[in-house]
């Protein structure tokens, strides 16, 4: 039996600007660890496919997402398994990966026409949002699915009896 095909949805990090410049514009790009997917991840994913042409999903390498501090044992699904889960999604055209703490230089390189995060950030705060105007392109928060993070997910998993 053959790989699936959303396995070519995956870049590495040096292919990535060529993949991108090739895709469908405008293009949209988010970043974050997307660790344990939950039902707020797919909406909001398929929210912000909806602001363009692609949808890029650049995801903190291991590396990067340790530092982020989420938790000792964090992330729980290793860069390659979460690459896999984001690539299945309908609404997602390419996933790379950066390995800094923030997406800052792939933004510089890739210039996507849209930058989203979710609800609960404020863009307006973000460093990124400056890179993103500051070449003509527009920073955009999707609403927040309340009740629904990877971190709450997983203390509920573990207090269960
Ligand atoms: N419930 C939600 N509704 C809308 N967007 C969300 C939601 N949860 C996360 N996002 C967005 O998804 C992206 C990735 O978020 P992240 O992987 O940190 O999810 P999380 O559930 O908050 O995880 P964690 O609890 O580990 O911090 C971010 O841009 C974030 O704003
Ligand atoms: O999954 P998260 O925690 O939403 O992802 C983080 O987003 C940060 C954001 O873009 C700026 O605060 C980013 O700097 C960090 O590297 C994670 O991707």
């Amino acid at each position: 039996m053959s790989a699936p095909t959303f396995f070519s949805k995956i870049a590495s990090r040096n292919d990535a600007a060529a993949r991108v410049a090739a895709l469908p514009q405008p293009v949209v790009f988010t970043n974050g660890v997307f660790d344990v997917l939950h039902r707020g991840h797919a909406v909001y994913l398929a929210q912000a496919r909806e602001l363009g042409a692609s949808l890029v999903v650049a995801l903190n390498t291991d590396a990067s997402a340790k530092r982020l501090g989420k938790g000792p044992d964090r992330p729980l699904n290793n860069e390659a398994d979460r690459a896999a889960m984001m690539a299945a999604l309908e609404s997602v055209s390419l996933v790379t990966w950066f390995d800094e703490d923030t997406p800052i230089e792939l933004i510089r390189e890739l210039k996507p026409a849209v930058l989203c995060k979710g609800g609960d950030y404020d863009m307006a705060k973000l460093a990124e949002t400056k890179v993103v105007e500051g070449y003509g392109g527009r920073a955009v928060a999707i609403p927040f699915v309340d009740g629904y993070s990877t971190t709450s997910l997983v203390q509920r998993i573990r207090q269960r009896p």
